[in-house]
């Protein structure tokens, strides 16, 4: 075997099991793999989950936030500012910043991203063509899926049409949408047509960003109910993922249970971006209004396939970020209540397998043979600590190379017994 890995944690119910890893993929799961691979890791009781996949973030519009820093944090106005900073975007700087990005991703242990370049008249196609580039690049450390996002709509916007194809010709591989961007009913409906026009044409999955209301009066959560519509005439059940989708919220327990149950009967995924959804600063008829956070909970209880993700890294949108999915779903699991054992291995499963179901990956995904060998190895000793540890990546994998190591001195404290470790990983090489 390529590699073994010696006695890791994959369930706190079972013993340590090694992980033998060949040719890309996990070959053997046992309690002892006998014989040694070219390369051994002892992971020492260390606990291992599959790599991290982060469904939605944002790489050209990432590190904007000293540019042209927000005064009021609406979503108005980090789409005003960031269209202001998107007129200039230049080639290497985009390179730059979506690097860090990327390196600040796969130290954490995410090895995979869709990421949302914006394809719009406003910085082009800069976007894509920089994304593409970067899929190449980084290819031995993550996969990167592109999504044409039309941010400043499509109805709305001159050229976005040929655009979006172009796009496509270049190498994305989603159909994105933005249907909150039009300026009526009408032309929302005829914006999620033409996504799902496009994406058959194509044959390609569909990824929109819905909506960021907390108001349960307005059209927007009206567009969910219609894209489920859609999906189901359409036959594209399982293929559609929607990011934010947080006017849901805002409705009352038995005005959203319809749609919900919509949503899961047409097998919708749902991104919830909690670090940029969630601001309850004003009401609605403010200046600044409040956005919501879609109903993780009804929707999780409901079996509708929830995931989360860090959506933008420092900009107007997100004023945070180290496109880490621990930290996260630590925030999410705060926001939602999800303390309970059970629920915080439920956050755990959105930031890994249920995010892999919404990128479409999940026949190759998850620690079990046969499966890719991406895997993340947690510099803490019990599955259920952590979310709590929020612990360094001991090891990353990516298709069972070796990726980041992080050497830690120390895991366990001898004083109290907790773990301390808190030394950071290495760059990964590229
Ligand atoms: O949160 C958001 C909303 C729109 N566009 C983004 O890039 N992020």
């Amino acid at each position: 075997m390529d590699i073994v890995l010696r006695g890791v944690r994959i369930d706190d119910e079972r013993p340590l099991v090694d992980i033998g890893v060949e040719s890309g993929r996990i070959v053997e799961i046992a309690e002892t793999i006998e014989g040694r691979g070219d390369e051994e890791i002892e992971a020492g009781g260390r606990v291992a989950l599959p790599g991290f996949v982060e469904p939605h973030l944002h790489l050209e519009k990432a590190f904007l936030h000293r540019r042209l820093p927000a005064r009021t944090g609406t979503l108005e106005e980090a789409i005003r500012v960031t269209g202001v900073l998107k007129a200039q975007q230049e080639r290497e700087d985009v390179l730059e910043r979506s690097r860090r990005v990327l390196d600040m991703a796969v130290r954490n242990g995410t090895t995979l991203i869709r990421a949302h370049p914006d394809v719009d008249p406003i910085q082009g196609l800069i976007g894509v063509e920089t994304a593409v580039e970067l899929r190449k690049e980084y290819q031995d450390l993550l996969d990167l899926q592109i999504v044409a996002f039309p941010q400043e709509g499509i109805l709305k916007a001159a050229g976005v049409d040929d655009l979006m194809e172009q796009a496509l010709d270049m190498g994305a591989d989603v159909v994105g949408g933005c249907p909150y961007n039009e300026l009526s009913w009408d032309d929302t409906k005829a914006h999620i047509d033409k996504v799902f026009d496009l994406a058959a044409r194509r044959g390609l999955p569909i990824d929109m960003h819905v909506d960021f209301a907390d108001d349960a009066d307005d059209r927007r959560f009206a567009s969910a109910r219609y894209i489920a519509e859609k999906t189901i005439e359409t036959g594209y059940q399982g293929r559609v993922a929607l990011g934010h989708v947080t006017s849901l919220g805002a409705l009352s327990p038995d005005e959203a249970k319809p749609v919900i149950d919509l949503l899961r009967r047409a097998d919708i995924h749902i991104v919830t971006l909690p670090a940029t959804d969630v601001y309850l600063g004003g009401r609605k008829d403010e200046a600044r209004p409040r956005r919501g956070l879609t109903p993780v909970r009804a929707l999780h209880e409901a079996g509708v396939n929830v995931a989360y993700s860090s959506n933008n890294i420092r900009n107007a949108f997100t004023p945070f970020g180290r496109a880490d999915p621990l930290q996260i779903g630590n925030l999410l699991a705060h926001l939602v209540q999800f303390g309970t054992p059970d629920q915080q291995a439920e956050i755990l499963k959105m930031g890994t397998v249920n995010a892999a179901r919404v990128v479409g990956v999940s026949d190759d995904y998850g620690l079990a043979v046969g499966k890719q060998a991406d895997i993340v190895i947690l510099d803490t000793l019990t599955v259920a600590d952590a979310l709590l540890d929020l612990p360094a990546r001991s090891w990353v994998l990516k298709r069972g190379r070796v990726t980041v190591v992080t050497t830690v001195e120390s895991r366990v404290c001898r004083g109290c017994g907790e773990n301390h470790s808190l030394k950071a990983p290495q760059a990964a090489p590229r």
